[in-house]
């Protein structure tokens, strides 16, 4: 348990402070004139209510006890939505007494938390009775005030990639995260993926009946896995293999991975505690997605996707799997840097305004009309985001114009432009301002989006023999015309022929909430 020191409400002070606004409006009223009947009434309303009000925060009171909280006694009072200690003062013999100052904790934020920012925190209040029984009343009262009815999750499958990142992810859950858990009396049912898709298998096949929700240990590329899972076992319960279908349990991401955008997008920081109070604490945020499918056939649901210089930097990446993640990172942000290249492709989106959404079903299939605005051309760059995408290294996101819950993505397009002018643009989104200030750059919020590549050439012959003799498991980027490499969250998907990516309105809930800003902790300087 813990004191919410901003939450704290002073329920006697409160109770002072109606009963001055009560006789402020009697007065108020007295000198009202016949005329203004009308005013008179709602004053007596309003003052009813507030009656009402007292009335049943003091008929709410469940248990009444003394107890000592740190040294001191306290009078405490447990109601159904609060818990309440107030000092014992003792009389001073001048006569004098001092306000007690009462201290309010929120039974809602039972397993209960201190914001410091974005970051969540556990903390303790212990209350001492020599009284066995006393104890035991009141702990049980507590518990079952706790676990009523809420969105708190009482069991979770859990899901660990003990590959992520630095190899810590099963540390995290065990030091961070897994005491949190059985604090908060959180049952748990784990598995350590062995392999690659490990997780959507197992996913396919359980049965969820018993669970409350979903955890993942990961980082961005066992997310987009679980994402993609949840859906996908959604569409097949409701045998609906062409629409979409709302998820049926919440995911809980806990980062360990080395970006974690997703992490980062709800719960503004990368940190294990904070997600893990988060899922806890049963705050739950609904999110957009998109289906991302070629010549009909569904290929992958996800929040984002990068054509052009993402997916190259992306497919460069993993051909360096032996590198720390943040070597490869910058290994193949600057080679692809220097060898930027256009994709010469057909970009047709549909802006987000001419659809009528279907929020509740959450498919935008009741478009009035399909109006296309088609372009051709060169790109560097097309990146379609259903959420903004924050980091550690985009602290405003890579999308800082598109929600996690506004039906709709961003799509960014980057035309051709001198290798400098491309760079000047990329350092911006560290700065959070001024991204896309630049005529070469177009920004649209769209519900769907088409790319047909040009030419599926893939990568010139010169590199292919550079990149000899790398990792077997880096994924093929294949140099014949028939597939071209999207970055869909992060993970390397390849695609024939032509992509469509349609956003669905809060298609996933996670937990955690919308958040502005993610906490900048760490800056690029490799540009
Ligand atoms: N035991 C495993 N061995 C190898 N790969 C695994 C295993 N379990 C899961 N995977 C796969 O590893 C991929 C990458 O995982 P994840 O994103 O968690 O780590 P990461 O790539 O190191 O993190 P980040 O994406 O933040 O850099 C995912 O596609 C996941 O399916």
């Amino acid at each position: 348990m813990s004191e919410n020191e901003e939450d704290l409400p002073r329920e006697q002070s409160d109770s002072t402070k109606k009963k001055k606004k009560k006789k402020e409006k009697q007065s108020a009223k007295k000198k009202k004139k016949n005329g203004e009947k009308d005013e008179e009434e709602k004053c007596k309303e309003e003052e009813e209510e507030e009656v009402k009000e007292e009335e049943k925060n003091i008929e709410g009171i469940l248990l009444r006890g003394i107890f000592k909280v740190g040294k001191k006694s306290h009078d405490v009072l447990l109601t159904r939505t609060r818990l309440t200690w107030i000092p014992i003062i003792p009389e001073n013999p001048t006569g004098e007494t001092s306000v007690p100052q009462p201290g309010v904790l929120l039974l809602q934020d039972v397993y209960a938390v201190k914001r410091r920012g974005r970051r969540l925190e556990g903390d303790t209040l212990h209350l001492h009775n020599a009284s066995t029984e006393h104890t035991h009343i009141w702990y049980n009262t507590l518990k079952e005030l706790i676990t009523g009815p809420s969105t708190r999750p009482r069991y979770l499958k859990v899901f660990i990639n003990p590959c992520s990142h630095k190899k810590d992810a099963v540390h995290i859950y065990r030091e961070h995260v897994a005491p949190l858990f059985k604090m908060a009396d959180v049952r748990t049912d784990i598995t350590v993926t062995e392999k690659k898709g490990h997780a959507l298998s197992v996913m396919k096949e359980c049965k969820l009946d018993g669970y409350d929700g979903v955890v993942c240990v990961g980082g961005d590329g066992s997310v987009a896995e679980l994402c993609h899972a949840l859906v996908f076992r959604a569409q097949l319960d409701a045998g609906s293999p062409e629409k979409p279908v709302t998820a049926v349990l919440p995911l809980g991401i806990i980062p360990a991975g080395s970006t974690d955008v997703v992490s980062c997008s709800v719960h503004g920081v990368r940190d294990p505690v904070t997600a893990a109070l988060h899922i806890v604490l049963g705050h739950l945020q609904q999110v957009d997605m998109c289906s991302f499918s070629s010549l009909g056939q569904l290929v992958h649901f996800g929040f984002s996707a990068m054509f052009g210089f993402g997916g190259q930097c992306l497919a460069r990446a993993e051909k360096k799997r032996w590198m720390s993640s943040t070597r490869r990172r910058e290994y193949a942000l600057v080679k692809t840097l220097a060898r930027l290249r256009p994709e010469d492709c057909q970009l047709s989106f549909l802006p987000a305004k001419k659809t009528n959404r279907d929020k509740d079903s959450g498919s935008v299939d009741a478009e009035v009309e399909e109006s296309w605005t088609t372009n051709q051309g060169l790109y560097l760059s097309i990146s379609i985001m259903s959420v903004p995408c924050l980091s550690p290294h985009t602290p405003r996101g890579l999308a800082p114009n598109t929600s996690l819950t506004n039906g709709s993505a961003a799509l960014i397009a980057v035309g051709n432009t001198s290798r400098s002018e491309f760079i000047k643009h990329l350092k911006r989104y560290g700065s959070s301002s001024g991204q896309f200030s630049f005529s070469f750059v177009e920004t649209h919020d769209v519900s769907a989006v088409r790319i047909r590549p040009r030419s599926l050439v893939g990568w010139p012959e010169e590199e292919e023999s550079e990149e000899e003799g790398e990792s077997k498991t880096s994924p093929i980027i294949q140099s014949e015309a028939s597939a071209f490499t999207l970055n869909i969250d992060g993970e390397l998907v390849e695609i024939a022929n032509e992509v469509l990516i349609r956003v669905h309105p809060r298609l996933i809930t996670l937990y955690g909430e919308e958040v502005d800003e993610a906490e900048s902790t760490v800056s690029c300087s490799c540009i």
